[in-house]
């Protein structure tokens, strides 16, 4: 058993509100790398990254992705920097990956200024969120097999876009 899609991209992308709605157009179960850490932790990102660090959360985000891969049957969130660690990466290989793109102004619009997303806390969330956007890009390309830009297209319409993108015919042709 694995995932019939694992959607990745920046924080904002909207891999937790279009993942749910792919999964119930396809009537299969939706889950999210950062939802299983918090399972298994029994606390919140914001508090890991607080009291144990960032090196700390990826080496649980990795177990997390590594089990959903093996496991989840559904669809499959990943935490926004789950592929910017080697391991998961190299776990990606072989899955019907989808990077969920989206640009600063979009981004910076949907994430807001919540304290929910620790890596955009700082005092210029929009700078660091546009350093996140150019170091990661080429990483998600790297790993996925199609890439949906999301910033004109509403969530329904990005997973129209995905399940287009992840039909026998379109997926065998890698488009
Ligand atoms: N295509 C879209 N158009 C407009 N708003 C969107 C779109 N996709 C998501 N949103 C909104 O943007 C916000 C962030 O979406 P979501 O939580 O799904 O992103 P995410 O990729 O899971 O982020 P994170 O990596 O932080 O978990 C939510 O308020 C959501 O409703
Ligand atoms: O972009 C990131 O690095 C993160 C995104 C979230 O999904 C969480 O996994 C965490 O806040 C880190
Ligand atoms: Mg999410």
């Amino acid at each position: 058993m694995s995932p019939v899609a694992v959607l990745i991209g920046p924080p904002g992308a909207g891999k937790s509100t279009v993942g749910q709605l792919l999964a119930e157009r396809l009537g299969v179960p939706f889950t999210d790398s950062d939802t299983i850490v918090e399972t298994q932790q029994g606390r919140a990102i914001s508090d890991i990254f607080l009291s144990d660090g960032e090196a700390a959360f990826r080496v649980m985000e990795r177990e997390a992705v590594a089990g959903a891969l093996a496991e989840h049957d559904g669809v499959l969130a990943l935490g926004g920097g789950a592929p910017m660690t080697e391991g998961v990466r190299a776990d990606l290989d072989g899955h019907p990956v989808v990077f969920l793109a989206v640009g600063l102004a979009a981004g910076v619009r949907r994430v807001g200024l919540s304290t929910a997303r620790p890596l955009l806390a700082g005092v210029n969330p929009r700078a660091t969120f546009s350093a996140l956007l150019q170091e990661r890009l080429p990483v998600y390309r790297a790993v996925a097999r199609h890439e949906i830009a999301t910033d004109d297209l509403e969530p329904e319409a990005v997973a129209d876009a995905v399940l287009a993108a992840l039909s026998p015919e379109a997926d065998r042709a890698g488009r």
